[in-house]
C-alpha cells in the first residue's frame, strides 16, 4: 500500500494536506468461478517500484490464503501490462530503497511462481522486461495484438539474472531463449505467438481473461493437490536454486546499478523515454 499526499483547501480556506492509503493492485474474485483476478493499477505504465511490488505480493499472498481456484494477472492500462522495473528507482537511487527494490522483484516471481493453484496472464499491452517476468512466472499467456514481450536486457547493457530468465527456459526451446536473450529480442505478439512465448491472443483485455478463465476451467476435473504437487516438481529446482543465490544476487544488482557508467546509461535511456512520450 503506497500512501499519497492530498491536497485541498478546508473550511478556513486553508490549503491542507491529507495523507491516504492508495492500494496500486486490486484483486477481485468471481463468485461463479472462484477465479481471482489480480489487477496492476499503477498508471501510466506499470512501473515496477518498490509499492506496486508490495501491493502485487500482498494481493498473491491474499488470493494464496483465500482459498481461490486460480489466479489470472492484468493491468488495468489500456496499452501496457507493465513497463518492467520503474526506472527511477535504479536512477540515483538510494540504497537501502533499491535493496528493496529488488527484493521485493525477487519475492513477487518466486510468489507468483511457485503459487500452488493455476496462474495465467492476461496481457493487455506491452510487456517488457519486468513485464515479461510477471507473465512468464505463469502458466499461461493471452496476449492483445501489435504489442511487445520479452527479456531486453542486454539491448539495455546490462545482464538479466538466472532466476529471471527461467521463466523464459521453462517456455520457450533452449535455442531460442538463448538467441532471444543474447539479442535482447522484444516479440511482437505474432512472433510470441509463433515461438510459443505466448499461448494465445485475443482481441480485447476481456477476451484475454475469458481466455485465461477458459485455460483454469481444464483442471476442473483434477485433483487440486495432485495438480499442486505435479507444478510444484516441476518448478522446485528453480526456486532452489534462487534460494540459494538470491542475497548474493542483491549484492550484485546493487554493485552493478551503482557503476558510474550503468547510472549514465540509466540517465541516457530515461531521457530517451522522455523524449518518445514528448513526441507522441
Ligand atoms: C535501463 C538500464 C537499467 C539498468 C539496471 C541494471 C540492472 C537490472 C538487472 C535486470 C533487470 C531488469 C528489469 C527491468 O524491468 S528494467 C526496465 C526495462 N523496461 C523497459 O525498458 C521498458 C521501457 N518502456 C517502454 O519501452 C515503453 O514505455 C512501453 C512499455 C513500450 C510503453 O510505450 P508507450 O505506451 O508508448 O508509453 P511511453 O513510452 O510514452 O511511456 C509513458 C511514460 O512512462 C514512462 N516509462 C515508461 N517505461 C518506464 C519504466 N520502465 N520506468 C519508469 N518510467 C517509464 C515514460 O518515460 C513516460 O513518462 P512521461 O510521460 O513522464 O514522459
Amino acid at each position: 500500500m503506497s500512501s499519497r499526499l492530498l491536497s485541498f483547501v478546508g473550511r478556513t480556506g486553508r490549503r491542507r494536506l491529507m495523507s491516504t492509503a492508495i492500494k496500486l493492485t486490486t484483486v477481485e474474485v468471481n463468485d461463479k468461478t472462484g477465479i481471482a483476478t489480480l489487477t496492476m493499477c499503477r498508471p501510466p505504465v506499470n512501473g515496477q517500484n518498490l509499492e506496486l511490488l508490495l501491493d502485487i505480493k500482498s494481493s498473491i499472498n491474499e488470493i494464496k490464503n483465500n482459498n481461490s481456484r486460480g489466479l489470472i494477472i492484468t493491468s488495468a492500462s489500456p496499452k501496457v501490462f507493465s513497463a518492467g522495473l520503474d526506472i527511477l528507482e535504479m536512477y540515483k537511487p538510494d540504497q537501502q530503497r533499491l535493496r528493496a527494490v529488488w527484493t521485493e522483484l525477487q519475492n513477487v516471481w518466486c510468489d507468483l511462481y511457485g503459487i500452488s493453484v493455476p496462474t495465467a496472464a492476461a496481457i493487455n499491452g506491452h510487456a517488457p522486461a519486468g513485464g515479461c517476468l510477471l507473465a512468464t512466472a505463469c502458466e499461461y499467456r493471452v496476449m492483445v495484438p501489435n504489442c511487445i514481450i520479452g527479456l531486453n536486457e542486454t539491448q539495455l547493457g546490462i545482464i538479466a539474472p538466472k532466476w529471471l530468465v527461467s521463466g523464459y527456459l521453462n517456455i520457450l526451446p533452449k535455442r531460442v531463449a538463448e538467441r532471444a536473450l543474447t539479442q535482447g529480442r522484444l516479440f511482437t505478439t505474432d512472433e510470441a505467438l509463433q515461438e510459443g512465448l505466448i499461448d494465445e491472443i485475443a482481441n480485447s483485455k476481456e477476451e484475454a481473461v475469458d481466455k485465461c478463465v477458459a485455460f483454469i476451467g481444464t483442471f476442473a476435473k483434477v485433483n487440486p493437490v495432485a495438480r499442486a504437487l505435479t507444478k510444484q516438481q516441476f518448478r522446485a529446482d528453480n526456486l532452489r536454486q534462487f534460494h540459494k543465490e538470491r542475497e548474493q544476487d542483491v549484492d550484485d544488482f546493487l554493485s552493478l546499478v551503482n557503476r558510474p557508467e550503468v547510472q549514465k546509461g540509466i540517465g541516457i535511456y530515461l531521457e530517451g523515454l522522455k523524449k518518445k512520450a514528448n513526441k507522441q
